[in-house]
């Protein structure tokens, strides 16, 4: 039997993710209780998949405890079974995503992002190809509910519009797809919020920083990681530095 690789099997987890997320949100459940659902379903597909397919490895999951293994393990996964689970929890929105990354020895080596609500699976191999930037005014996507300051500084010296959408992972993926250009999120976020959007934006070749430009550093000891930026190359060096001078 052949071996599957990291990827397929990251790209089989936030599958399966996916197949139980799309049929809960028609069985008539709304709001928190939809939402509650979802995160649990999406936990059990995910950890079903590795615990077959990758029984060694840990891991890191919103949805589970902490395994404090991690912290000396060689390969550890980073989950997020449903991120925007607000925006999962509106039947009419699609802007909701699923993020299974493989972290080994310092890097993030693999992952895959669920679109459940748009049919698309994204992953670092293949990665995909950023379509060619439009034009018209600077696109930035920021959290819906919690748009930061930094974003506001950056939209007006670059002259672009803020694009509010839920999901790190679907406002990330948004870069990637051509929907905006850039992504600029402070004020708080966990590790699994932005492992596996991150890992598939730099295999596309988007740039992905920490606001102070700093690198993005996964499995950590403390979970939280606050704040970040996704930008097309072009046009990171100036996101970077307005996110500057309007500290
Ligand atoms: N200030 C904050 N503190 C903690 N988590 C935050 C946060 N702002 C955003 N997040 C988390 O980041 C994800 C994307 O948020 P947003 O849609 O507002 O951009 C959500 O994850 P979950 O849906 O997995 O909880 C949300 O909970
Ligand atoms: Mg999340």
């Amino acid at each position: 039997m052949e071996l599957s690789s990291d990827v397929a099997v990251a790209a089989r987890a936030a599958r399966a993710a996916a197949e139980a997320l799309l049929p809960l949100r028609a069985t008539g459940r709304t709001g928190r209780e939809l939402g509650d659902a979802g995160d649990a379903a999406g936990q059990r597909a995910i950890a079903g998949v590795l615990a077959a397919e990758r029984p060694d490895d840990v891991v890191f999951s919103e949805e589970a405890v902490d395994d404090p293994r991690r912290l000396t393990a060689e390969r550890v996964w980073i989950v997020d079974p449903l991120d925007g689970t607000r925006e999962y929890s509106d039947p009419a929105r699609d802007d909701w995503a699923v993020h299974v990354a493989l972290w080994s020895a310092g890097d993030l080596v693999a992952a895959a992002v669920a679109l459940p609500a748009l049919g698309e699976v994204h992953v670092t191999d293949p990665a995909p190809v950023p379509t060619a930037r439009p034009d018209g005014p600077v696109r930035i996507a920021v959290s819906r509910t919690r748009p930061p300051a930094e974003a506001r500084a950056v939209a007006s010296a670059l002259d672009g519009e803020l694009v509010p959408l839920g999901s790190a992972g679907y406002k990330t993926l948004a870069v990637v797809r051509g929907e905006v250009d850039a992504y600029v999120h402070s004020g708080g976020m966990y590790q699994w919020d932005s492992a596996a959007p991150v890992a598939i934006a730099h295999a596309a070749g988007l740039v992905t920083r920490r606001l102070d430009g700093s690198p993005l550093v996964y499995n950590a000891a403390d979970p939280y990681l606050p704040d970040l930026v996704v930008a097309r190359p072009e046009l990171a060096d100036r996101v970077l530095a307005a996110v500057r001078a309007g500290r």
